[in-house]
C-alpha cells in the first residue's frame, strides 16, 4: 500500500507547477483559437440585387440577380434568383398602342417588388435592353419605336428601383454579353480557362460568338470585341444576323415559297395535314421580307404542310447567300467568320426546339439526328397534336421547321461538321441562371468583373483556422518542454524506501 502511494506522489505530471502550466496553456490555446475563429468568421450574408428586363422580339422576361453585398467584384458570385415571363408578345408588337407595352410589364415588376427586400429597392439597378424586335421596328418606324420606349420608361419609373434606362442593344453587345454570361457562370473567366463559344437563337436575330486563335480582329474589325477580364485579354469574334431568328427566318422561307404565285403554299417544313389560312399583309409586315412582297397578291393564302425534311432544308437554304465572300472565309451573306474553335453553348430557341424534339444529346451522330427529324416532319399533324395536347399550337406547328432551320444554320451557315457538331451543348441554364445576354449586360454595367485578377486571401477560412490551431498546440508543447528544468525529478524504477 505505502509503495503505491509513494509512486503516485512521485508522478511528475501531478506536481502543482505542471498542473498550473497545463491549465494556463489549455486556456491560452482555447482563447487563441476562439479569437481566430471569431475574428475571421464570415459576416452574416447581406445581398445586393440587380434587375434586367430582356425585351426580345417574341416576349419580354425579367431576371433578378443577387450577390453577397461585401463581394461586389469578387468573381462568380452573381446568381439569378428569380425570373418572370411577361404575358403577351414582345414590346415591339405594341407599336400601334405603346401604352400597352408599358402596362404589360407591370405584373412582373410587381413580382420583383415582392422578391427584392424592401430596404434594397432604392439601390437596386433596373435595366431594360431590347433586341431584334425593336431593332426592326426602329428601322421601319423610328417614331413608333421611340414611343414604345417612352411608354416603357414611364411604366418602369413608377417602381421604387434605381432605373438605369431602356435601350436597344447592338448585335455585337447581344452576342458578346451572351458569351460573357456563359463563361462567367462556368467560372472560366476567373480561372483563365479555354472559353466556351455562345450561340443564341432568338425570334428575330441570331448570334454567334467565340474566341478563335487564328483571329486577331484585323480581317473584319466590326466582328471584333475585346475584353480584359480578371487579368486576361480576350479577342472575341461575334456576329449577329438580323432576320435570322427563328420567326423571321420562317417568314423569309415562306416569302420565298409564296413567290411561286399566289394561292396555296404547300410547305415541306410543316406536317402533312396541317392547313391554315394566312394573311399576306401579316407575312410581309417586316423589313426582313417587305421587299419581296408580290405585286397584286390577294389578301390571304392557304398554308398547308407536306412534311418533307429534305425539301424543307432546300427551301431554308434559299434564304442564305453562300456565294459572296470578300474575306478569307465566310459563314454566309458575305459575313467573315474565322475557324470554329472550342466547345459551344447553344441556348434560347436552340434549346427550346432541340429539347422539344428530344435532340439535345449531341453525341448522337448528325446523320441520325437528321433521320429522326425527317421522321418527325413526316408525322401527320393530327397525330402530333394528339401527342402534345398541352403545347401552344403555334410553337407545335413550327418545330419541324425550327429543327430543320437549326441544323441548316449550324452546318451550312456556321460550318459545323459531323465531328464538330458534338462540340455543341444545347443548354438552358448554367448553375441555376438562364443562359442569355442579360447577366453579362448587368455585370458589365455595374463593373462587376474587374479587369485585373482580384487579390484573394491565400488560405480559405477553414485552412486558416486549422493552421492557427496546429501552430498553437506546437508552441504549447515546446513551452512545456522548455520548462523541463522545473519538472520534478522522476526515476523510471521508483525504489521502495
Ligand atoms: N417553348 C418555346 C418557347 C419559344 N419558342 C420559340 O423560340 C423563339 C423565341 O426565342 P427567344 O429566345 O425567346 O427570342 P426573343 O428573345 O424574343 O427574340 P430576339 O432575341 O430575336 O429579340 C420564338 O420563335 C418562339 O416561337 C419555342 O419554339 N418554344
Ligand atoms: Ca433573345
Amino acid at each position: 500500500m505505502s509503495a503505491q502511494r509513494e509512486m503516485k506522489e512521485k508522478n511528475p505530471w501531478h506536481t502543482p507547477v505542471t498542473i498550473i502550466i497545463t491549465v494556463i496553456g489549455v486556456i491560452a490555446i482555447v482563447a487563441l483559437v476562439t479569437v481566430a475563429v471569431l475574428q475571421n468568421r464570415p459576416l452574416p450574408q447581406k445581398y445586393k440585387y440587380g434587375i434586367v428586363l430582356d425585351a426580345g422580339s417574341s416576349h419580354t422576361a425579367l431576371y433578378i440577380y443577387e450577390w453577397p453585398a461585401e463581394k461586389d467584384n469578387n468573381t462568380g458570385r452573381v446568381e439569378q434568383t428569380h425570373s418572370c415571363k411577361v404575358k403577351g408578345p414582345g414590346i415591339s408588337s405594341y407599336a400601334s398602342n405603346p401604352l400597352k407595352a408599358g402596362e404589360s410589364l407591370r405584373e412582373c415588376m410587381q413580382e420583383a417588388e415582392q422578391r427584392v427586400p424592401g430596404k434594397r429597392h432604392h439601390e437596386t439597378p433596373l435595366y431594360l435592353g431590347a433586341t431584334a424586335g425593336m431593332r426592326l421596328l426602329n428601322m421601319e418606324n423610328s417614331v413608333a419605336s421611340d414611343k414604345v420606349f417612352q411608354a416603357v420608361e414611364e411604366a418602369l419609373k413608377k417602381f421604387p428601383f434605381s432605373y438605369q434606362g431602356a435601350r436597344i442593344l447592338s448585335g455585337q453587345e447581344e452576342g458578346s454579353f451572351g458569351w460573357v454570361t456563359v463563361n462567367y457562370l462556368d467560372d472560366r473567366l476567373k480561372q483563365g480557362l479555354e472559353t466556351t463559344g455562345a450561340l443564341d437563337l432568338g425570334g428575330a436575330s441570331t448570334q454567334i460568338s467565340f474566341v478563335s486563335d487564328n483571329y486577331n480582329g484585323s480581317e473584319s474589325p466590326r466582328n471584333s470585341v475585346t475584353f480584359r477580364l480578371y487579368g486576361n485579354d480576350y479577342n472575341l469574334y461575334t456576329h449577329s444576323f438580323l432576320c435570322y431568328g427563328k420567326d423571321q427566318a420562317l417568314r423569309m422561307t415562306l416569302a420565298h415559297q409564296s413567290q411561286a404565285g399566289p394561292g396555296t403554299v404547300l410547305d415541306p417544313c410543316f406536317h402533312p395535314g396541317y392547313t391554315e389560312t394566312k394573311n399576306y399583309l401579316v407575312l410581309y409586315d417586316s423589313p426582313c421580307v417587305s421587299d419581296r412582297k408580290p405585286q397584286g397578291a390577294p389578301a390571304t393564302f392557304n398554308h398547308s404542310g407536306n412534311g418533307n425534311f429534305l425539301e424543307c432544308q432546300k427551301n431554308i437554304k434559299s434564304i442564305f447567300d453562300f456565294n459572296s465572300c470578300k474575306y478569307s472565309q465566310c459563314s454566309f451573306n458575305g459575313v467573315f467568320q474565322p475557324l470554329l474553335q472550342g466547345p459551344f453553348g447553344a441556348f434560347s430557341a436552340y434549346y427550346f426546339v432541340m429539347n422539344f424534339l428530344n435532340l439535345t444529346n449531341t453525341s448522337i451522330p448528325l446523320d441520325t439526328v437528321k433521320e429522326k427529324l425527317k421522321d418527325y416532319c413526316a408525322t401527320p399533324w393530327n397525330q402530333i397534336r394528339q401527342q402534345h395536347p398541352n403545347i401552344k399550337l403555334k410553337y407545335l406547328a413550327e418545330y419541324c421547321f425550327a429543327g430543320t432551320y437549326i441544323l441548316t444554320l449550324l452546318t451550312e451557315g456556321y460550318n459545323f461538321t459531323s465531328e464538330s457538331y458534338s462540340d455543341i451543348k444545347f443548354i438552358e441554364k448554367i448553375k441555376g441562371s438562364d443562359a442569355g445576354w442579360t447577366l453579362g449586360y448587368m455585370l458589365n454595367l455595374t463593373n462587376m468583373i474587374p479587369a485585373e485578377a482580384p487579390d484573394s486571401p491565400p488560405l480559405p477560412h477553414a485552412g486558416y483556422v486549422s493552421i492557427v490551431s496546429i501552430i498553437a498546440v506546437l508552441i504549447f508543447i515546446l513551452f512545456i518542454f522548455s520548462l523541463r528544468p522545473l519538472w520534478p525529478r522522476c526515476s523510471k524504477h521508483p525504489q521502495i524506501v
